[in-house]
């Protein structure tokens, strides 16, 4: 499988993995399955509340901070539980939890970031399926700058391993030309080993 980093990572983009029909069921299904919510987050000491909307699913009530935010995995629907499997038979890789994306038009998007967060497996795999309006994603290395650009289509997975996050940001570019819906589902693995046990350590 082609990897569209030159170095220090892996990304794998499989392309459309479901057909048209399928990928627009499963983003009818879930538009009006998942609990769709406008993150809270701190920037720069001051609370924003987001335009897309997220929600977080997972095995077990998996607390997971991001963007100052903390949230609870709610259980599987039918859908992301199948979506999983696909991906799993697809890249080889399991994993227990998932992270949802709504981004209504164009207008919204993500900037640059890497994912990292002390709750995540090291180097784990991230599995990242598209459906709906298609959209520019872009890879900028930490320190050369370099940029890598690809296009998420509907119904397609890319897959972010080994230690792509440590060297790279990625983004999802707003752009005025689309006005439709996008939903992103990113296929995650939490440490559960430290989850409840220990509290979250303060960072100063
Ligand atoms: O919407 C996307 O394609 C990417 C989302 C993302 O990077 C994230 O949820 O961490
Ligand atoms: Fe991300």
């Amino acid at each position: 499988m082609l990897n569209l980093l030159p170095y220090d990572g892996t990304v794998n983009y499989y392309g459309k993995l479901l057909d048209p029909r399928e990928a627009d069921h499963y983003f009818q299904r879930l538009l009006t399955t998942i609990d769709w919510r406008n993150d809270e987050a701190v920037i720069f000491g001051k609370r924003i509340i987001t335009k897309r909307k997220a929600a977080w699913y997972g095995d077990i009530p998996f607390e997971y901070t991001y963007s100052n935010a903390t949230k609870t995995a709610l259980p599987w629907t039918r859908e992301l539980l199948a979506l999983k499997k696909i991906c799993e038979a697809q890249t080889g890789e399991t994993f227990n939890s998932c992270l949802l994306n709504l981004y209504h038009d164009g207008n919204e998007g993500m900037a640059w970031h890497c994912d990292e967060e002390r709750e995540l497996k090291k180097n784990g795999a991230i599995a990242s399926l598209s459906f709906g309006a298609e959209r520019r994603f872009l890879f900028k290395h930490k320190t050369s700058e370099e940029k890598i650009e690809c296009l998420l289509e509907n119904g397609s997975l890319l897959v972010m391993k080994g230690t792509t996050q440590t060297h790279w940001l990625h983004r999802l570019p707003p752009s005025k030309k689309i006005h439709t819906a996008r939903i992103n589902l990113t296929f995650r693995t939490i440490n559960n080993s430290n989850q409840a046990l220990n509290p979250t350590p303060l960072r100063h």
